[in-house]
């Protein structure tokens, strides 16, 4: 018989697990939970830090349930010099929070030597967490030196005593050992209270998972600093009933500030062209992510920047 929790319904025999993600900025973080969870949840980029807000995605597996703590990465050690005063969200915050890290590194960086982050990472972790961890290898699809990789993931492995099993192979984006990692990760609940009824994925509002995909096609299709400076604002947001239609369709109006018309003029494209493909690609990924019917509406808003104001 199930039993009820709060709002939430879940079986007798319950079990859940805390899992965080630990990697440097770029690591394939947001790609991985998207697979692990099957949804859109956090947004995925080619550039480092755009996961702007902790994001703990959900997945339910019969009576077991996981919930991802998303951190963002670690761009230098300069950043995590600050992390380590508390100047920044601290990654190491949510690793009190979790029962199980899975360490994520880049396979490429590994083979070209450019894994000083990474290094510098895995020397201060043990200092502040003994927490069980899985070492997991992401991006080896990007890989043509295999000895020199496990040759080099082998002295990671060494360098985090709690690591659990040998270290997993994965491709996050070609969706390579995925299935195998959320099968290890289930393996890892212990008795507990679920947080989220079986079929939600996301405890984001719906309004920020929805920015994260409009945010996600821009930074798709612009280069350099532009993507940074253009901020959102809702403006409308309405369920609209439609003769004939089962139900309602979303109605969602956004602005995107920008500071100067040059900038407005970047955002649009020739002719309002770029702005109009982000739109009709930011619907489809609403849509999907919601399960329901969207109308989108994107304008481009010059505002005032106070950071230039005399
Ligand atoms: N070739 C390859 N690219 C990958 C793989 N996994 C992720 N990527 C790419 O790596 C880039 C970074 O991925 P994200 O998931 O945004 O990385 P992140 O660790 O969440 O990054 P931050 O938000 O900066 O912390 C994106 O361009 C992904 O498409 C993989 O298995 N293979």
């Amino acid at each position: 018989m199930p039993k009820t929790f709060g709002q939430i319904e879940q079986p007798e025999d319950a079990e859940v697990a805390k899992i965080v993600l630990v990697g440097a900025a770029n690591a394939g973080k947001s790609t991985l939970i998207n697979r692990l969870v099957g949804d859109d949840v956090t947004i995925v980029s080619a550039r480092p830090q755009t996961t702007r807000t902790r994001i703990m995605a959900s997945l339910t597996m019969g009576r077991r349930q996981l919930l991802f703590l998303d951190t963002p990465g670690i761009v230098s050690r300069k950043a995590l010099r600050r992390v380590e005063r508390g100047v920044v969200t601290s990654p190491w915050r949510t690793l009190s929070e979790a029962d199980c890290a899975v360490l994520l590194l880049d396979a490429y960086k590994l083979t070209q030597k450019t894994d000083e982050v990474e290094k510098y990472l895995f020397a201060e972790l043990p200092k502040v967490t003994s927490i069980p961890a899985l070492l997991v290898v992401n991006k080896i699809d990007q890989v043509e030196d295999q000895p020199k990789l496990l040759e080099t993931v082998r002295k990671y492995q060494a360098m985090y005593k709690a690591i659990v099993g040998e270290p997993m192979y994965i491709s996050a984006l070609g969706n390579v050992g995925v299935d195998e990692l959320r099968l290890q990760l289930l393996a890892s609940t212990r008795p507990g209270n679920w947080e989220f009824p079986a079929n939600v994925k996301s405890d984001l509002s719906d309004l920020t998972r929805v920015e994260d995909l409009i945010r996600a096609e821009w930074f798709a299709r612009l280069t350099g600093y532009m993507p940074y400076v253009v901020r959102q604002r809702n403006v409308g947001w309405k369920y609209v009933a439609a003769p004939q239609v089962k139900r309602p369709m979303l109605d969602i109006k956004q602005e995107l500030l920008v500071s100067s018309g040059g900038e407005a003029k970047i955002l649009l494209g020739a002719k309002g062209a770029l702005l109009k493909e982000i739109a009709l690609a930011a619907n489809r990924t609403i849509s999907k992510a919601l399960g329901c019917r969207v109308r989108l509406h994107l304008q481009v808003v010059v505002v005032e920047d106070r950071r230039t104001r005399k």
